[in-house]
């Protein structure tokens, strides 16, 4: 396959043709609203995390979100930069609250970062991600990160495909005692407890 035959190439991030429309769930958080932590421990929102990014995501209309992070000291790959790493978390994380519209539990199969600008520590950076397909158990979406406010230019964007799981997922392969802690915290099973009735 030459480089041209290669971008006309479907990815694994191209939706196949049966794929449809994705659907908000009608329990979904209204749009504005602050969608909170999903994890305390989460390295993207929780607040137990003193290094973590502390991202705080809200629902947008449709199947979309809107997040800000702000980059901090702890965050920086060259100095006074942004990790690239730091950046496709806040990607991913911004992506995967898109769960919480869709009422799935979801996670992470392919992310793709494409880092556009520089980001300065101090930063704040504006968010926003949309689901675009859903195709099964596989969910497509994008990002975009944009410095200087939500229509600044653009700095990070990604393409993502979430495949849906089970909680069991959580159950079978998280650390014991993490999840030992998490089955005992009545607050962490009401939000799991929401997904699960997802019909
Ligand atoms: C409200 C909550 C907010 C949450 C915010 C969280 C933000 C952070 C999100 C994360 O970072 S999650 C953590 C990072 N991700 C992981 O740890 C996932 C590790 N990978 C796995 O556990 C498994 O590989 C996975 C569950 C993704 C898939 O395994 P399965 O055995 O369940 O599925 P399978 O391999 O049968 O694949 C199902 C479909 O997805 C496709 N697929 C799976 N992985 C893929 C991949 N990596 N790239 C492309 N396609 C992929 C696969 O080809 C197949 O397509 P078809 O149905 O068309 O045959």
């Amino acid at each position: 396959m030459n480089s041209r035959e290669a971008e006309r190439a479907p990815s694994a991030l191209t939706p196949p043709p049966d794929a449809i429309p994705p659907v908000r769930h009608p329990e979904a958080p209204a749009p504005g609203e602050l969608l909170g932590a999903h994890y305390d421990h989460c390295f993207g929102c929780g607040g137990g995390q003193p290094h973590g990014l502390h991202l705080q995501a809200r629902a947008g209309d449709g199947v979309s979100i809107t997040a800000e992070f702000t980059v901090q000291s702890a965050h920086q790959g060259a100095p006074g930069l942004a990790h690239g790493g730091v950046l496709a978390t806040a990607l991913d994380e911004t992506l995967g609250s898109l769960n919480w519209l869709l009422r799935t539990i979801a996670v992470t199969g392919r992310l793709e970062t494409d880092f556009v600008r520089p980001v300065p520590v101090g930063t704040v950076l504006h968010l926003q991600a949309e689901v675009t397909a859903v195709a099964g158990r596989k969910i497509y979406s994008t990002a975009v990160g944009r410095t200087g406010g939500p229509d600044g230019p653009v700095a990070v964007r990604a393409q993502a495909l979430f495949i849906e799981v089970m909680v069991d997922h959580f159950i079978d392969n998280g650390r014991p005692d993490e999840i030992k802690a998490a089955m005992a915290d009545p607050d962490q099973i009401r939000r799991v407890r929401a997904f699960e009735v997802n019909p």
